[in-house]
Formats: C-alpha cells, structure tokens, sequence
C-alpha cells in the first residue's frame, strides 16, 4: 500500500541491531522472531510489465544466440544427401548446444525414421518435423506455473536457491515485479546473510515496485532465522507471496543440505513451502548440470529458472536440465533488465531456435 510515496508496513517488532549468529531458530517457538520489515520511502514506483507477452518482447535475444541450433540443424538436414557423416554432425550441434548425450541421441533416432519414411524434399516440411521432435523433448504437457498461492490464511513460500553468481537475487527481485504485475501483494526474505550487500540489493529491488524486504542487519545472520521471520512476517501481514533469497556459497554437499534443510524446516514452523526454485546459469554448462544435481539432493526443486539465457547458444540446457531432474523450466532470465525475466514456453522456445 502506498501513502504518498512512502510504503506503509509493520514495523521491527524488537530487538533491534539483528540476530546473534549462534541463536538456533529451531529453539524459537514461532511468533517470537525478530522481525526487522525495511522501509525504503519511494517516490515513485515502477509499475513492472506483465508476465504475459515477456516471452514475445525478449524472443528476439534468444533466436540471437540459439538459432544457430536451429538453423544449423535444418541446414544439415535439408542438404541433398544425408549419410552417417551427417547424423554424426546433427549430433555433434545438439551436443554443442547442451542437450545432453541421451536427448541427442533420441532426436537423431527420431529424425533418422522420419526422414527415412517421409523424407527432406520439402523445406518446410524438414522445418515443421524438426519443430515436431525438438518440442517433444522440451515437453509442452509440464505444468510450469509458480504456484503464487499459499494454504488458506498463509502465503505461498518461495525459496529460490542456487550457487552464488548465477543471478539468484536479480530473479529474487525480478520475480517480485512479475508477482505485483499480477497485483499480488509480496514480500521479501533475504536469508542471504553471507553478503550483506545481497540484502541491500534486494531491498532496492523491493523498493523500486513498493515490496518491503525481512532482513538482518547483522552480516553472517541466521539464514533459517531470517527466512522464517520473513514468512511469519508475511503471515502477519497477510502477504500473498513471500520470495526468499538464499544463499549459495556452500562449501559441501552435506553443508548445503544442512543449511537448506534447516531453512525448510523452520520456515515450515509458520507456512508451508510451496515452491523451490533452482536458478542455474545456462553458461555454465556441465557445471550447470552438476550443481543442480547436487541441490535436488538437498532440497525438492519444484522448478528451474535458467538464467543468462540471452548470452549463450547452448539453450539445449533446458532439456538437459529437465531430464536431469524430473522438474520444468518455469522462467528464463533474458537480459539483465528489471523485466528480463520471462514465464518459459515451450512452443515459443523451440520457434525462437527455429526462426
Ligand atoms: N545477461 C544476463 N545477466 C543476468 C541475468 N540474470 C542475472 N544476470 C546478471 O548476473 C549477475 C549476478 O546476479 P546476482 O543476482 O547478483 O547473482 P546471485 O546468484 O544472487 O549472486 P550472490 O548474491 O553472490 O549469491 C548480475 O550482474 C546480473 O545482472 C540474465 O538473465 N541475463
């Protein structure tokens, strides 16, 4: 809510100057935690653009870098012969594109029967085959919704999760503007204690579209505190969404599902987690794939945010990843604008790669 420019919230309830690091939230009964709710007066807010069209908007960046697949493939496929030497090239651009080693070979296999029986006279009709095969893989059935709403009386818990660097706060920040498009009312949660400059960014974030952010101001803070007085704040303020940025510099498995698992946990105490949202850098490639094995042994990831997707040719990722996990790609971050960040959709994804 807005009263002239400035965000009208609930105030820290006490004490202030932030939590003491070896505080153990699981001793603290819900309702007692410190909450320090960030004002940041505004004078004017942005008024963010709606999720529906992003894709069509950004479409443009992601044919830029990822139609060389695309064209590469129907250049291949239409070329007047087609013998081993060729297959073996297809498969060596879906490789390149990081579609992973099994998704490769099942879409050679498929266009080698296609291509067998209906052949690759036709341009148009190579183009509307390959368009055929390519969605099938990138799967247009998966629900890929954020599930924004939470159990009666509570709001949806989203936690997004991710090394450092990948663009976890940006999507943190740019998935709140998506949210209040849809005049949800949001909060923010920055449990991402380990760099005190995370929750200023955030904050700033928040307050360019009127959304406060929970946060310490002790650096090193309780992640599990912090995240839990962020929802129990959302509760109170019966916020429809709380965002709660985590951190990723994680040394070990074993840490990072101790850390994770303790932030589930605790923040469980006041609502339930609805969505675990995995961001991974689509420039990263295998590493990529690595890190987001490791965390979905940590934490049920319910979706992926494929960030960076703008500045690579290796969009095959998506397929890799979503096979990698069981789990849909739900938003790709296109740019680092405030409104770069798109739902995904399949059929416009595998037309960018094709056009
Ligand atoms: N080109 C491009 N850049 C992006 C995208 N998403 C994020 N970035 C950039 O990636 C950089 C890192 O983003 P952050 O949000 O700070 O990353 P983080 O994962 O929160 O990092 P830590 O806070 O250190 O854990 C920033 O410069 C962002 O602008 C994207 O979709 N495209």
């Amino acid at each position: 809510m807005v009263i002239f420019g400035t965000m009208l919230l609930r105030k820290p309830k006490a004490p202030k100057g932030g939590y003491q690091q070896t505080r153990d939230v699981d001793d603290v009964p819900p309702g007692e935690g410190d909450v320090l709710v960030e004002e940041r007066p505004t004078t004017t807010l942005e008024r963010p653009e709606s999720a529906m069209g992003r894709l069509a908007r950004l479409r443009g960046r992601l044919s830029k870098s990822n139609n060389v697949l695309g064209k590469g493939l129907l250049a291949l496929l239409t070329r007047e012969r087609i013998d081993q030497d060729v297959w073996d090239e297809i498969e060596d651009t879906l490789l390149m594109a990081d579609l992973g080693t099994d998704a490769s070979l099942e879409l050679v296999e498929n266009l080698q029967k296609r291509v067998r029986i209906e052949g690759t006279q036709d341009p148009a009709h190579v183009k509307a085959m390959l368009r055929e095969e390519l969605l099938k893989l990138v799967d247009p059935t998966m629900d890929r919704s954020i599930n924004s709403v939470g159990a009666p009386g509570k709001p949806a818990v989203v936690l997004v999760v991710g090394v450092n660097g990948v663009g976890k706060t940006t999507t943190v920040g740019k998935l709140a503007r998506v949210l209040v498009a849809e005049d949800k009312d949001v909060l923010l949660g920055a449990a991402d204690t380990f760099r005190a400059a995370a929750a200023d960014q955030l904050e700033t974030w928040g307050a360019r579209v009127g959304v406060a952010t929970v946060r310490s101001e002790q650096e090193g803070a309780d992640p599990a505190s912090v995240a839990f007085d962020a929802v129990q704040a959302g509760v109170d303020q019966e916020s429809d969404v709380v965002l709660i940025d985590t951190a990723g510099r994680l040394q070990n498995k074993a840490g990072l599902m101790d850390q994770l698992g303790k932030i589930k946990r605790v923040v469980t105490k006041a609502a339930e987690v609805d969505e675990v949202l995995l961001v991974i850098d689509a420039t990263t490639g295998q590493n990529g794939m690595t890190q987001a094995k490791v965390f979905a042994e940590a934490v049920n990831i319910t979706g992926i945010v494929l960030t960076k997707l703008d500045g690579t040719a290796k969009g095959g990722i998506v397929v890799a990843i979503q096979r990698a996990l069981g789990v849909p790609v739900k938003l790709i971050g296109l740019g680092e604008g405030p409104d770069d960040l798109a739902p995904f959709d399949a059929e416009q994804f595998v037309d960018a790669l094709l056009d």
